[in-house]
């Protein structure tokens, strides 16, 4: 039989596992993985395939087989009291409904209940009481045996030393993760860096090679936390078989457990707990790189048993990885808005975060300084939620990798690039001569947040002002002359050039708050739109105020000349600078910008085209909140974070993501993190749930009118 399997997938396998038991030791004992998870499961999924098409390749030892890495001679064997096994996992949803599928069928139930839980991106911990009192810690080893580091164990804080009841086990088996919040890591890292010692790559790292310290006096140095997430054997005592339910009563006796654990129904609910983990993941202080859902219920689990490896009643789902190694083939500079050339990494296409990333951001010149990245070298590419992709660091330098140097002229219109002092970005000179400037200009023009003009997407407005038909934003209102020839265009005709023409027609009624958003001001974003509007009520008076702005700062310089301080204090109360969130920066470049007598012309040329607004009335927009700034963090009960600002917003008041002096209030409900620890450094007012409920019903009971 075996002289069926052809000798190229015989060597494959062979290979894959040669290299997969290496990279289990590099990353289990030596905590120092020389290539990504990502890239590890790939290898890992290769050779489960390759096994399962030619099981007689399947050796008892093949790394499909087995978990962890065998323990070392450092530390004493002790055998686990029941296995410590690994868990399947999952990388999508077809693969989560399948495990879904055969759970139910397995169990012959037509519906499960799962618990649910984070997967903590840290390593395993097996701890045994007896009579209460935790005798020993062990790793998880391979499974079967695992290294004794007791000592090591004892001097993590969050660990109790003895079970919180009257009545304990006279034997338990408890598991957990030993993980290292984030904060903490960077800590641990800093104070590394500072003492002249190596660096960790990432919080799960530091907490197995913390924990697998020979001395224990240095584990006691390292911040480590150990998150309950189940039991192995009990005896002497009759416990539930939920393990919703048991890990409740690790709360209980003293262990800290996720604040996220849940019991959901079906694939419905494991894909809601799911999106919902997803949604959370890049604001938790403990990094986790999954969810687990286990099959609550003991009957079916006993149901389903185990294969070699792990559960048949569990699975990770794990989130796509963040981060992956790839080739940087060469580097594009792109003009910005305002100018600013961001270099751009063109990338060999990678599989990152859920997509394919062939383009990610280098930031400026001085992060690629700091990183010494050249062309041709690999790099590690992330992409973490929403945000663009970036090149986090080299992995490995090319051979041949060449510099990348910043142009001296501008790759689109050839001014010069220049670099104010103390600014890491680079901008072009060129102001509205550069297409690309005013192509980007004219993109957030009529974005749907500024005119919102439909029909004249980024791609419309990239043709036209190739052609020449576009240069200013004015010229839109006047796109109408060029109707003949807009018709014969490719893919136009007669009713897109008359959808088009209309809603421009459209967009010239708008808000204040738009139009000044809509101008692409440096700094000035939705929310400083909004807050300049309200504050000023009209463009004359925030035009008046700016040029008055201008004047000032001119003589306080004049005044002191070599005193910045002395300077920001003056101007400190000036006009522009009582508008919330308008510090010395921003009003600056809404001075620049009135100022500019190529803006002013663009201005009138819109007013001029018809581009009109009510005016906003000042007093009446003040509402009971306005001028407060408002932080939320954390979750509450009965509302969500977006009702809650939806609230705050509609009483006038600004929320804002990150605490300052200037924050008025925040917003901590369960669970609030590291926001909550800096209002309370910087003494700003936390409420609480029950606090904003009454500071909403107060006003709303206010501007209710009475009888
Ligand atoms: N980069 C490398 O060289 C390399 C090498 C080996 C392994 N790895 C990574 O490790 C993975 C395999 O490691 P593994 O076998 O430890 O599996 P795993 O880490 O994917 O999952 C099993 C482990 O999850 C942990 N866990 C966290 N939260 C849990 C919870 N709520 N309930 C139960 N368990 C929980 C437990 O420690 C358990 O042992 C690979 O898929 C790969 O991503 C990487
Ligand atoms: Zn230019």
């Amino acid at each position: 039989m075996s002289g069926d399997i052809p000798a190229a997938k015989r060597q494959r396998a062979e290979q894959l596992a040669r290299e997969l038991a290496e990279h289990n030791r590099a990353y289990y004992i030596e905590a120092e993985p020389t290539i990504s998870d990502a890239e590890y499961d790939q290898l890992f999924r290769e050779l489960e395939a390759i096994e399962a098409e030619y099981p007689a390749l399947a050796s008892p030892d093949s790394p499909t087989q087995r978990v962890g890495a065998p323990p070392v001679d450092e530390f004493e064997s002790v055998d686990h009291a029941t296995p410590m096994l690994s868990l399947a996992n999952c990388f999508n949803d077809e693969e989560l409904a399948e495990f879904d599928r055969r759970a139910r069928e397995g169990s012959g139930r037509d519906e499960l209940v799962y618990c649910a839980e984070p997967k903590f991106d840290g390593t395993a911990l097996n701890l045994r009481f007896e009579a209460g009192v935790m005798v020993r810690a062990t790793t998880r080893g391979d499974g079967v045996t695992g290294e004794d580091i007791t000592a090591n164990a004892r001097t993590i804080r969050n660990l109790p030393l003895r079970l919180a009841t009257d009545n304990p086990p006279d034997f338990i088996e408890i598991r957990g993760e030993v993980v290292l919040a984030r904060s903490r890591f960077n800590e641990l890292n800093e104070r590394l860096e500072q003492a002249g010692h190596k660096t960790f790559v990432n919080p799960r790292n530091a907490a197995a090679g913390s924990l697998r310290q020979l001395d224990s006096r240095i584990t006691a140095t390292r911040p480590l936390a150990f998150m309950g997430y189940g039991i192995g054997r009990v005896d002497g005592a009759e416990i539930t078989d939920s393990l919703y339910e048991q890990l409740q009563l690790l709360a209980d006796w003293g262990f800290s457990i996720s604040p996220y654990v849940d019991r959901v129904t079906g694939l419905a609910g494991c894909r809601a707990y799911y999106d919902a983990m997803a949604a959370r993941r890049a604001e938790l202080d403990i990094e986790i790189d999954g969810c687990v859902f286990k099959v609550d219920d003991g009957p079916s689990r006993d149901e389903l048993g185990f294969v070699a490896r792990a559960p048949r009643w569990a699975i990770a789902r794990k989130f796509p990885a963040e981060e992956m190694t790839t080739r940087l083939n060469s580097v594009e500079f792109q003009v910005g808005r305002t100018g600013a050339l961001t270099p751009v990494a063109k990338l060999e296409p990678v599989f990152v975060g859920g997509v394919t990333v062939s383009n990610a951001t280098l930031h400026n010149m001085d992060e690629i300084t700091r990183k010494d990245i050249r062309v041709g070298d690999l790099v590690v590419v992330r992409r973490a939620g929403d945000v663009i992709p970036e090149v986090k660091e080299v992995a490995e330098r090319g051979a041949n990798a060449t510099p990348i140097e910043l142009p001296a002229a501008c790759p689109v219109c050839g001014s010069a690039v220049e670099r104010v002092e103390g600014e890491a970005v680079a901008r072009c000179t060129g102001g509205l001569v550069c297409a690309a400037q005013r192509r980007e200009a004219l993109k957030h023009f009529a974005s749907r947040n500024a005119l919102d003009i439909e029909g004249l997407g980024d791609r419309q407005i990239e043709a036209f002002v190739s052609e020449g038909l576009l240069h200013s934003p004015a010229d839109i209102f006047s796109l109408a002359e060029h109707r003949e020839s807009l018709v014969e265009r490719e893919g136009y005709g007669e009713k897109s050039v008359a959808n088009l023409l209309a809603s421009i027609e459209a967009s010239k009624e708008t808000t204040l708050e738009r139009f000044i958003f809509a101008l692409g001001i440096r700094e000035v974003g939705q929310t400083m739109a909004r807050d300049l509007a309200r504050h000023f009520g009209s463009l004359e008076a925030l035009r008046a105020e700016a040029e008055r702005y201008h004047q000032r700062l001119a003589d306080v310089h004049a005044q002191y000349p070599d005193n910045k301080a002395a300077r920001d204090r003056a101007m400190v109360a000036e006009g522009l600078q009582a508008v919330p969130g308008v510090g010395a920066r921003v009003a600056q470049s809404i001075a620049d910008f009135f100022i500019e007598p190529r803006n002013v012309k663009v201005i009138d040329a819109l007013i001029e085209a018809g581009v009109h607004w009510p005016t906003v009335d000042v007093d009446a927009s003040a509402q009971p909140l306005t001028g407060q700034t408002f932080v939320l963090t954390g979750s509450m009960e009965s509302l969500t974070r977006e009702e809650a600002s939806d609230r705050l917003e509609a009483l006038g008041a600004r929320v804002t993501s990150s605490v300052s002096k200037k924050t008025d209030y925040v917003v901590a409900g369960e669970r609030a993190g590291s926001k909550r620890d800096k209002a309370e450094k910087l003494g700003v007012e936390i409420l609480d749930e029950a606090g904003l409920l009454a500071l909403l019903d107060q006003h709303a009971a206010g501007s209710a009118p009475d009888a």
